[in-house]
């Protein structure tokens, strides 16, 4: 067995390991059960576009891979007929992802996400193996790395499930797999604790669900300097304007991000932040709440057709709240203003102070915090 060695422990590297993404564009043989060489097993997922099976490559029928299925038209444009029509009768077989993008949106936001998984390879981000797209079938299927563990799960009824010691684990993989993401220019945009995944028998945590990351060249360009320049980018990763568009889950959702809505009726409201890789950030310190606490720190007391507005307010404007305990086994936190800083929850309100602070240039960066938990 081979195994990588990351701050923290080792990683299991058994999986299939090809060079780059495979991209196939003939689909030979499709069914219910199969997909070329790939039959399919159990539903495990089921998304807004897309649906995930377990799969076996019948050339390598030992390793279980994720196959994810997502319709090249969204359930309500599949009423535009003429659309549908138009696809079938023209379209050539090859893959041209621009042309992808500008006929229909569905099939350019599947095809931007299969852009930004084909630069990502690192041991705590889900990995893409091959792409089956042939334009003449309804359907482009991602064959992925299969996480066995499922979803993160943070709540019972309101109490956290995971112990503090659990949740270090969780936050240190998404931090690693967040940071690599960054420095190759990718904003995920929906970091929460369903986009993690455990590998098998829990013993990792991988970042997946790319439907609505961005990439940033100015990022990219932080990070590598001038030889990002040498990148080979896909042409449809290069349209960074959809960065200034609200996108993710509300509850996750960035102070910088919610401001037009939050400040809607505010006469004299502070300029805006810039929309930046610290919303990652920040919605990373959503999930520790969470996973601490078993809620949102930010949720709407009540239920209606504001509820979404008054989320975002409180998003703006309020702080966060402090339990007495933290995590399944239950550690006191010392309040929200420990007089202990050293104490485990005094550590721990620090850190989210950091990661929660709605001045982009106050919040914690990820090499910051990074040094934190790996001391
Ligand atoms: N590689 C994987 N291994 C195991 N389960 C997976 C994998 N990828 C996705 N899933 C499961 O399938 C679900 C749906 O996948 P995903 O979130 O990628 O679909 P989506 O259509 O992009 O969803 P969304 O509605 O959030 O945009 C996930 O929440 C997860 O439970």
């Amino acid at each position: 067995m081979v195994e990588s060695t990351l701050p923290g422990g080792p990683v299991d590297s058994r999986v299939f390991d090809p060079p780059s993404v495979i991209t196939t564009d003939h689909v030979f043989s499709y069914s219910k059960i199969a997909v070329n060489e790939y039959n399919l097993g159990a539903k495990v997922g089921q998304g807004k576009n897309g649906t995930v099976y377990m799969a076996r490559s019948s050339l390598e029928p030992s390793r279980i891979l994720a196959i994810k299925a997502v319709r090249r038209v969204s359930p309500q444009d599949k009423r535009n007929k003429k659309y549908e029509q138009l696809r079938r009768s023209h379209i050539p077989r090859h893959s041209d992802p621009t042309l992808g993008d500008a006929i229909h949106s569905a099939e350019g936001k599947i095809l931007k996400e299969i852009a930004i998984m084909k630069k990502l390879r690192h041991p705590h981000v889900v990995r893409l193996f091959e792409v089956l797209d042939d334009r003449v079938i309804g359907k482009i299927f991602m064959v992925m790395e299969y996480c066995a563990g499922g979803e993160v799960e943070w709540t019972n009824q309101g109490n956290p499930v995971s112990t503090v010691e659990q949740t270090r684990r969780i936050i240190r993989d998404a931090i690693l797999g967040l940071d690599y993401l960054h420095a190759q220019g990718i904003i995920h945009r929906d970091i929460k604790p369903a986009n993690l995944l455990w590998t098998a028998h829990r013993q990792h945590v991988k970042i997946a669900d790319f439907g609505t990351s961005q990439f940033s060249y100015a990022l990219r360009l932080s990070h590598a300097g001038p030889s990002a320049q040498d990148d080979p980018e896909d042409p449809i990763l290069l349209n960074d304007t959809n960065l200034a568009i609200r996108a993710g889950t509300p509850m996750f959702m960035a102070p910088e991000v919610v401001y037009d809505i939050a400040c809607i009726d505010q006469n004299d409201p502070p300029p805006p932040q810039p929309i930046t890789n610290a919303i990652d950030v920040w919605a990373l310190g959503v999930t520790l709440y969470c996973l601490l606490f078993g809620k949102v720190p930010f949720a709407s007391k009540d239920s209606g057709v504001t509820t979404e507005w008054k989320v975002y307010r409180r998003i703006f404007n309020e702080d966060w709240e402090a339990e007495d305990y933290m995590g399944y086994d239950r550690i006191p936190t010392g309040g929200r203003y420990p007089s202990d800083e050293h104490s485990e929850g005094g550590i721990v309100m620090h850190l989210l102070d950091h990661f929660l602070a709605k001045d982009v240039r106050l919040r914690i960066t990820l090499s910051e915090v990074r040094s934190l938990v790996s001391s």
